[in-house]
């Protein structure tokens, strides 16, 4: 008999019920015995002090503690949402796994089950996310955006106790915890693109452990390809801008063979400006893809958007 599989996890509801699918998929594959373990991050730790989370996901503050309990080996597998890994990789950690994604669209909980085009002006709407804020902002409903921390479970609370009108939140965590009943709209990616691999989860091995190897069989082809070409997108923008972005790719069969369609969005923080395009290609260059899409919005002026200044005047009917 070989000891249980140790399966790690932050301890938010949200957290060990996506680590509990993971273990049931290890658990399936091995048939092995696995146990979760839960792990205290800085994330949840800042969370609970009430001090402002800034990008928590491009810092990785909920990742951190997980990898180390990894790299310690006190766990042996480690479960992370995906769009909360930073884009660069961890020494001696390997992302073995992308299961199969859950829809990765924003998601709409409002008031009396209203939608944010039938929320009248001004109303408050709460999001943490600079991405969110500023979508919310660019589609020019006056709305009010407001911050907001905390579990998933404590957002909606705020809208039912009446201290905001709505939250705009991750189906896929809604879909987890069984509270997509609670969901007003489900956000149109034409006008709100969701964070670079929202949606989908990352499982985490030591690089050296043969358990990489074997669990090698939980990655889903085409969500692999769909979020490398997303976060190829983000760690490209990265490097040339710290505004919000948004992206998401989808797998569709094509004549010769599966193809890759990616969107993608660089914003200002109020949403006056932003940079969108499109493009597709391959899913055996999924980076490339995504690397290219970023490559040419930064040409386009993704890189300014964080600048102050006069919007750049593009309108060739402009008298001058
Ligand atoms: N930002 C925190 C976070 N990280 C992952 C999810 C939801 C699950 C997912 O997006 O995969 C959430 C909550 C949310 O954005 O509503």
């Amino acid at each position: 008999m070989s000891a249980p599989v140790r399966v790690g996890t932050r301890r938010s509801l949200l957290a060990t019920t996506q680590a509990g699918t993971v273990a049931e998929l290890v658990r399936d594959l091995l048939g092995r015995e696995v146990v979760l373990v839960e792990v205290t991050t800085e994330g949840d730790r800042s969370q609970a002090a009430g001090t402002p989370l800034v990008q928590s996901s491009s810092t990785g503050v909920f990742v951190g503690a997980l990898r180390d309990a990894l790299l310690r080996g006190d766990v042996d597998v480690a479960v992370h949402s995906l769009k909360d890994l930073p884009t660069y990789p961890a020494a001696g950690i390997a992302l073995v796994a992308v299961p199969e994604r859950e829809d990765p669209r924003d998601v709409v909980v409002g008031r009396d089950g209203l939608t944010l085009g039938e929320l009248p002006v001004g109303s408050r709407v709460g999001t943490g996310s600079p991405r969110r804020a500023a979508q919310l902002h660019a589609l020019g409903l006056g709305l009010d955006v407001v911050g907001v921390r905390g579990n998933v479970d404590s957002r909606i609370a705020k809208v039912r106790a009446g201290d905001v009108d709505a939250v705009v939140l991750a189906r896929a965590g809604l879909a987890r915890i069984h509270r997509l009943e609670e969901v007003s709209e489900v956000l149109d990616p034409l006008q709100v693109l969701p964070a670079p691999g929202q949606g989908a989860l990352a499982v985490e091995c030591r690089a050296e452990d043969p358990l990489a190897t074997d669990l090698a069989a939980l990655d889903h082809a085409p969500t692999r390809a769909a979020v490398e070409a997303e976060r190829a997108v983000l760690a490209t923008l990265e490097g040339g801008c710290s505004a919000p972005i948004g992206a998401l790719a989808d797998v569709v069969e094509g004549e010769d063979g599966d193809e890759l369609w990616v969107r993608a969005v660089a914003l200002s923080l109020d949403g006056t400006l932003s940079v969108r395009k499109s493009a597709s290609g391959s899913t055996s260059d999924a980076v490339g893809v995504g690397t290219r899409l970023a490559q040419e919005m930064l040409a386009d002026g993704a890189g300014q958007l964080d600048q102050p200044g006069p919007a750049i005047d593009t309108d060739p009917d402009r008298d001058s």
